[in-house]
């Protein structure tokens, strides 16, 4: 658990419900982030995914924010978490990062997707089917985004190949040659998108049944049934559908036991004639981790790579996605923004969404001027952009350990003590959560990243000469 003292505590509250009166300034803050989210997002996916967050303690500079499930807490980390903590960074300055916690026994608002397990773990919805007719959908519904369709993705020279081959899956699945269908490529560049793209096409037509899910939901699910002894129901389950889709891999990369269930479930549904479509941030050769034998059978069907974006495939996007909001947009901000925000559609999106929002709320024209000042933050982040591989590189080269030694369990001191000055650069440098850097450094847990911020801090108020190396990676890295 984290420690300090506690700052400001709140509960519950209703944007439309509570008087700014009657409120904290905390609370008066969380208004506005939930009014800015909702009119981002729409009422629709807000009702659905956003209104069951609850404000939590702020403690030192880190927030809380509590969800009901864990099933909804980790949709909201993995959609959302991003957008949260720069709403919460631009409203507060005093607030560093915002983290999200599952919080038994909350209000919660009744939604079909957001009911507990059969073990009461939440865990019951992170296996997910959709069988193609609404009557005929078994206890387990899908959260398949409806606005993630073939129709709205943009097709430009590094996405092509990806798109052609998810058409043809979706038109005909199992096709030789195409299963497994292996897609990967860097963050935010539409393989989620891809996915429920085929999942929307094939229950559409009415005949076919198919599970998504994140390849971390799958292991909750699979440690879940272990504990309620259902793992029979579980993988009885798993092999009945005919279209399996897992979304990043990578994140069963040191989970044995979990790539050892996905492992005989592929081989289950490739062999009976189901199709299994697979994302991932690197290629099957390149995703170093995963058991040799299953790496082999993922890279024996078409694998196909999502490249970087273009400058012409950015305009496009944004072109269509202005078009779509109904909000004029002109040409030179589409291009302003297209320049500046090169790393992923996500990104590019959100600051869309914002200007479009803020237009709206104030009632002006989307101008240049106002796209400069609607997203300072943003840019001025992007002007100085450091990823925590970043960070890790240069940490291991100035104290000349071996790169893997950033994610490895070894504990000497030689190894750990820089490892914790590259966690606790990560926290300064990166807008990432305390939970996102522990995944970057060998899945540690956020109470790890936490105790490394807190002891490199104590030790350069100790010693002025690990101070100054810390000082000088931090300029080093900040460019
Ligand atoms: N070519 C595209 N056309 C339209 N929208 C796109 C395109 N590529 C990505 N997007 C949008 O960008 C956002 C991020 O895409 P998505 O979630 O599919 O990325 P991802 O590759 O799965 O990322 P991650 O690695 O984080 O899982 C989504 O809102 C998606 O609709």
């Amino acid at each position: 658990m984290k420690g300090g003292t506690m700052v400001e505590n709140a509960q519950y509250l209703d944007a439309s419900a509570s008087a700014p009166g009657s409120t904290t300034p905390l609370e008066t803050a969380w208004i506005r982030v939930r009014e800015k989210l909702k009119s981002e997002v729409g009422e629709v996916e807000y009702r659905t995914w956003l209104r069951q967050i609850v404000l939590g303690p702020l403690e030192e500079d880190e927030l809380t924010l509590y969800l009901p499930t864990r099933f909804l807490r980790d949709w909201v980390r993995s959609q959302y978490e991003e957008r949260l903590q720069t709403l919460w960074r631009t409203e507060r300055e005093d607030i560093k990062g915002v983290e999200l916690q599952v919080k038994r026994g909350l209000p919660e608002v009744s939604m079909g997707d957001a009911e507990d397990g059969e073990d009461g773990s939440g865990e019951g919805h992170e296996l997910a089917t959709q069988a193609a007719a609404p009557e005929s959908r078994s206890d387990l519904a899908v959260p398949l985004d409806p606005r993630f369709t073939f129709d709205t993705f943009i097709v430009g020279k590094p996405n092509e190949f990806a798109y052609a081959c998810a058409r043809r899956v979706a038109e005909k699945p199992s096709s030789p040659g195409f299963n497994p269908l292996f897609l990967y490529g860097g963050v935010g560049l539409g393989k989620t998108h891809l996915m429920h793209a085929i999942g929307t096409e094939l229950t559409r037509t009415g005949k076919v049944s198919v599970a998504y899910m994140s390849a971390e939901k799958f292991m909750y699910r699979f440690i879940a049934a272990i504990r309620s002894q259902s793992t029979m129901e579980f993988k009885e389950q798993l092999r009945s559908v005919d279209v399996l889709m897992i979304d990043d891999l990578q994140f069963l990369i040191g989970k044995d036991n979990t790539q050892e269930e996905f492992f005989h479930t592929f081989n289950a549904l490739v062999d009976a004639g189901r199709q299994i479509i697979v994302s991932a941030d690197k290629s099957p050769s390149d995703l170093s981790g995963l058991e040799d034998r299953l790496r082999t059978r993922l890279g024996c069907g078409m694998v196909a790579d999502i490249h970087a974006t273009t400058f012409e495939l950015r305009i496009s996007i944004l072109e269509a996605k202005a078009k779509a909001s109904g909000t004029h947009v002109p040409s030179k901000v589409l291009e302003y923004l297209a320049h500046k925000i090169t790393t992923n559609v996500r990104e590019l999106e959100g600051a869309l969404n914002r200007l479009i929002a803020h237009a709206d709320l104030v009632g002006r024209p989307v101008t240049l001027d106002t796209t400069q000042d609607v997203l300072k933050d943003m840019l001025k982040a992007h002007d100085r952009r450091v990823t925590i591989e970043e960070i890790q590189r240069k940490v291991s080269e100035h104290w000349n350990i071996r790169l893997t030694d950033m994610s490895s369990a070894r504990r000497a001191r030689a190894v750990a003590r820089p490892r914790q000055v590259a966690m606790y650069l990560a926290k300064q440098l990166t807008s990432r959560s305390l939970p996102e850097i522990g995944r970057k450094f060998g899945n540690r847990d956020h109470t790890t990243v936490m105790h490394a911020v807190n002891r490199v801090t104590e030790l350069m108020d100790q010693d002025t000469s690990f101070a100054e190396d810390v000082e000088l990676l931090r300029r080093m890295l900040e460019g």
